[in-house]
C-alpha cells in the first residue's frame, strides 16, 4: 500500500532497494475499453505489480487516456504513470508522467519538441515529472519506427553505454532500454550489465518482449531495476497468475 504523500519517484526506488526489482504493467489505453483496462490493472495489482503505466505509440490520448485512468484509480491505490509516445498522452488523471526524452531518435520532435509542447500541461495539471533517457535497441517495434530511432545493434553494449552516460551526465533520472513492445527477445544481459554498471544508483529501465519469469529474472540478475511487461498482459487469460509468476521471479 503506498503512502499518499510520498512521490512516486521515491515510491519506486525505495521498493527498488528494499525488493531488489518493481514490476510496472503497461496498458495501452487503445487497446481495450476503460472497464477491462480497469479489471487489468486491478488483476495486476492484485498479482503484485508495484505500478501501471499507461501509454501506447499510436493512438493513445484524448477521452480514451482519461476515462482509463479514471476507470483504474476507482479499482486500485498503486501510482499511475504516464509512458506517453508524444504530447497527446498526458492527462489530469495521472500521477507522474516518464518525462522522457528518445536520445538516439534521428527526430527532434522526439528528444525535445513533444517535451516542451507537453511541459506546459505537466506544469498545470501537476503530474509529477520523472526524467528519463530513453533509448530504443533492435529490434525496436512500433516504437523505433515512430519515435525514428537509430536502433542500437543487439550486440552493440558499447553503444546503449555511451547513451545511458549522455542522458546521466544531462540529469535524467532514470533510464530505460527499450526491445519495443512485442519484440521477439528482449535487450541482451550483456547491454543492460553494462548500462547498469555505468549508472550507477540512477535506476534503470528495461522493457520490450519480457514474457515470462524466467526471462524478466535474467533482466533483473544482468542489472534492471524495473521491468516492463505489456503485450504478455495484453495476451494473457490470466492476468493475476501471469503477473504472479514475473514478480515472484524477479523479488527479493
Ligand atoms: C514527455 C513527453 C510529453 C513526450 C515524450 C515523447 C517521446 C520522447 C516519445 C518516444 C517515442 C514513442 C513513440 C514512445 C511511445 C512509448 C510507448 C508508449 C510504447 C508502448 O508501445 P506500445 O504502444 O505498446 O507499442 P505497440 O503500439 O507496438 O503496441
Ligand atoms: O509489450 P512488451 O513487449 O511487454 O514491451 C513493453 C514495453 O517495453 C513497450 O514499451
Ligand atoms: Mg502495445
Amino acid at each position: 500500500m503506498p503512502d499518499l504523500h510520498m512521490k512516486v519517484e521515491e515510491y519506486l526506488n525505495e521498493i527498488a532497494e528494499r525488493e531488489g526489482t518493481v514490476h510496472l504493467t503497461l496498458i495501452d489505453p487503445a487497446s481495450q475499453p476503460p472497464e477491462v483496462a480497469a479489471d487489468i490493472a486491478k488483476a495486476a495489482v492484485d498479482g503484485g505489480t508495484d505500478a501501471i503505466m499507461i501509454g501506447g505509440s499510436t493512438g493513445a490520448g484524448g477521452l480514451a487516456l482519461d476515462q482509463t485512468l479514471l476507470k483504474i484509480k476507482e479499482q486500485i491505490d498503486v501510482p499511475t504513470v504516464l509512458f506517453p509516445g508524444n504530447a497527446g498522452g498526458l492527462s489530469i488523471y495521472a500521477d507522474a508522467v516518464l518525462f522522457m526524452s528518445l536520445l538516439n531518435s534521428r527526430d527532434i520532435n522526439y528528444v525535445t519538441t513533444n517535451q516542451a509542447m507537453g511541459a506546459p500541461l505537466v506544469y498545470k495539471y501537476g503530474i509529477e515529472p520523472i526524467s528519463m533517457a530513453y533509448i530504443i535497441t533492435e529490434p525496436g517495434g512500433t516504437v523505433g519506427w515512430v519515435g525514428d530511432a537509430k536502433l542500437i545493434p543487439r550486440n552493440k553494449p558499447e553503444l546503449a553505454v555511451a547513451y545511458s552516460l549522455a542522458g546521466k551526465y544531462m540529469g535524467m533520472h532514470y533510464t530505460y532500454l527499450e526491445a519495443g513492445s512485442g519484440a521477439d527477445q528482449p535487450v541482451t544481459p550483456a547491454t543492460i550489465g553494462a548500462v547498469k554498471h555505468v549508472l550507477g544508483d540512477n535506476k534503470l529501465i528495461v522493457g520490450g518482449g519480457i514474457r515470462d519469469g524466467r526471462t524478466a529474472k535474467i533482466c533483473a540478475d544482468a542489472g534492471a531495476d524495473m521491468i516492463v511487461t505489456g503485450t504478455i498482459v495484453e495476451e494473457t487469460d490470466d492476468v493475476r497468475n501471469k503477473i504472479e509468476e514475473l514478480v515472484s521471479a524477479i523479488k527479493k
